[in-house]
């Protein structure tokens, strides 16, 4: 794991901006095509402006979801519309967007027909929640377990979580640990609290530390106050 710490938001999402659109530009030289998973809530909005405007072949990168809620997409707490009023513009325009969630009506044929569209990122870019879920991989969920098993199969799984609203359809632990680079942007004390703890050991009531403490794919932290 490597440590990055910003005096400010601004700093710590354009510093995150530079090396996101770096790893794409190594992915299109290499591959033609990259594809990057972000993470929805409140915290990502600087980084997704600092983002939109960097030079890339936007025309050849997918933006997908790390995890969305199961909501129309015009619903205030879509993480589809985060992402189209605050990413894909400018620059970043130009690139094809993949939604986990369709009209919300049905959640099993959605899910089954999100894990059939599914592409596999080349960098996804994790959020932490103050209860230490990631993704939308949440304490005490019933399906965590099945989420944190590196022998499923399917990339995407559905999550009631006991505390905070709406079904949510996430990446599993497999998929995540599958792509080229993870990297974990946090900010503020309560957070640090939650990953300093998460960074001790390997605790199911923090999911994050399942993400902390691995060797499979290599993981930055961005952090600032
Ligand atoms: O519910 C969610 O929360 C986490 C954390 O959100 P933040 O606004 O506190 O950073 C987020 O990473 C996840 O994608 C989202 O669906």
């Amino acid at each position: 794991m490597q440590w990055f710490e910003f005096p400010d938001a601004p700093a710590s999402a354009a510093a995150l901006a530079a090396t996101v659109a770096q790893r794409l530009s190594a992915a299109l030289a290499r591959d033609g095509r990259a594809v990057l998973a972000v993470s929805g809530g409140k915290s990502p909005v600087p980084f997704f402006h600092a983002l939109r405007s960097q030079p890339l072949d936007w025309s050849r990168v997918l933006i997908t979801l790390v995890d969305e809620r199961f909501v129309p997409p015009d619903h205030p707490d879509s993480n589809a519309a985060l992402v189209r009023e605050h990413l894909l513009q400018d620059a970043a325009a130009a690139a094809r967007f993949l939604p986990l969630v369709g009209d919300a009506r049905d959640d099993v044929t959605e899910l089954a027909a999100a894990n059939a569209a599914y592409q596999q990122p080349t960098v996804a870019v994790l959020g932490m929640g103050e209860d230490g879920h990631t993704a939308s991989l949440f304490p005490g969920a019933d399906a965590l377990a099945d989420g944190l098993d590196m022998a499923r199969s399917l990339p995407l799984l559905a999550v009631q979580p006991l505390t905070a609203p709406h079904l949510r359809f996430s990446m599993s632990k497999a998929a995540l640990l599958a792509c080229d680079s993870l990297i974990l942007s946090i900010q503020g004390a309560g957070k640090r609290q939650v990953f300093d703890q998460a960074a001790q050991g390997i605790n199911d009531s923090l999911p994050i530390s399942h993400f902390l403490l691995q060797t499979e794919c290599p993981l930055d932290v961005y952090w600032t106050a």
